[in-house]
């Protein structure tokens, strides 16, 4: 199972490397305002589901806003280290 680290490399790599077809670097290639969009909407998305959808819906709506969450970080110039400092 992929933990938020493991993610967080993948997303590293495909920044790095551009792969054709990669959404993570369409993404990026749109931009910090763009992705904070994608986050306020998958944070949305997160609080319905868990409040009226149930929790396996809740956990895939989760999974969506800790992906734009990463793909912001890479956006922003942030290492994991930089947000973990603030735990
Ligand atoms: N975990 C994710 C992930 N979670 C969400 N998303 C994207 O987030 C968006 C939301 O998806 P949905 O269609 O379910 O959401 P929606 O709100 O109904 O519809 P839209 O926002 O698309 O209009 C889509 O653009 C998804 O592609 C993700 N895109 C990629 N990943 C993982 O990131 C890695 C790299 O992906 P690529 O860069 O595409 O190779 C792979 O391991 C992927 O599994």
């Amino acid at each position: 199972m992929k933990t938020f680290d493991d993610l967080f490399a993948e997303l590293r790599e495909k920044a790095a490397l551009r792969p054709e077809g990669s959404g993570t670097v369409q993404e990026l290639d749109a931009g910090v305002h763009f992705i904070g969009k994608k986050l306020v909407e998958e944070a949305a998305e997160s609080w319905m589901a868990a409040e009226h959808e149930g929790p396996e819906r809740a956990a895939e709506e989760l999974s969506q806003l800790l992906y734009h969450a990463q793909v912001m970080m890479i956006a922003a110039g942030l290492d994991l280290e930089d947000v973990y400092r603030h735990l």
